[in-house]
């Protein structure tokens, strides 16, 4: 089966607040897209993967993401990730009403491509499925077969959520790139551990990040 990815993206400058510890004002919005960057062009290698949509509001954002080959869908409904991801899961719908669709965050930048397809080949077993993230609480992965909604409940505690709302958990072995999402510090020094992309191996090179190899206090 192949799916079509949809990503949310919030507006740069207001994204990744819990990493305010870690990276400045001036740097959260550049690893905010170096991290969606490395997670667009993982999720653009993986085989299982047909296309990518991104929703964003953001312009900037757009327009890098659009370099990389994601099409770019307005967040038109301006009104939180949830609104964001049914109104880009029926956009994608009206061109090709029989896609597979899975939601995917943008802030997995160690996610790697054969990882992702495992996880969706799994999922293809169930009408609508999740994965929970590294933390066990939250989500990273939802998806919908064809003739599914995806009803998505992103946010606090979306692992009950997602539950609850009669979506399969996937428990897979070996499938830690695509459940380390970075929402803290130490969110990402647990995904450079795991090997990031280029951009924000870039990106986080100044950043001093406690237990990295060669920060202040680490080994
Ligand atoms: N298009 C869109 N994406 C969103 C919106 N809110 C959150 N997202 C995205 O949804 C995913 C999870 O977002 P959050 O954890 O709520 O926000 P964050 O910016 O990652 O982190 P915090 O500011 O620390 O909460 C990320 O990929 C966000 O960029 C929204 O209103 N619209
Ligand atoms: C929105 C979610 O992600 P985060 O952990 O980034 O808040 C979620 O887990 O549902």
């Amino acid at each position: 089966m192949q799916w079509t990815l949809v990503i949310p993206l919030k507006s740069l400058a207001r994204a990744k607040t819990r990493l305010s510890d870690t990276a400045g004002d001036g740097l959260r919005p550049g690893l905010a897209l170096a991290f969606a960057q490395d997670t667009v062009a993982a999720v653009l290698a993986c085989p299982a993967v047909r296309d990518v949509a991104v929703v964003t509001g953001d312009a900037l954002a757009g327009r890098e993401l659009a370099a990389l080959g994601a099409r770019i869908v307005a967040d038109e409904p301006g009104d939180g990730l949830n609104a964001a991801l049914r109104h880009a899961a029926a956009v994608v719908r009206v061109s090709r009403p029989e896609s597979a669709v899975a939601a995917l965050n943008a802030d997995l930048p160690a996610l790697r491509p054969m990882e992702l397809a495992r996880v969706l080949n799994a999922a293809a077993e169930f009408p609508r499925a999740f994965l929970p993230d590294a933390a066990a609480i939250g989500t990273t992965l939802l998806t919908a077969r064809a003739g599914r909604e995806l009803r998505p409940a992103f946010g606090t505690d979306s692992r009950a959520r997602h539950r609850a709302s009669g979506a399969a958990e996937l428990t897979l072995d070996a499938v830690d790139s695509v459940r380390q999402d970075v929402d803290t510090g130490e969110d990402l020094r647990a995904a450079l551990a795991l090997g990031v992309g280029p951009r924000t191996a870039a990106a986080a090179a100044g950043l001093l990040i406690p237990g990295r190899p060669g920060a202040a206090g680490g080994q």
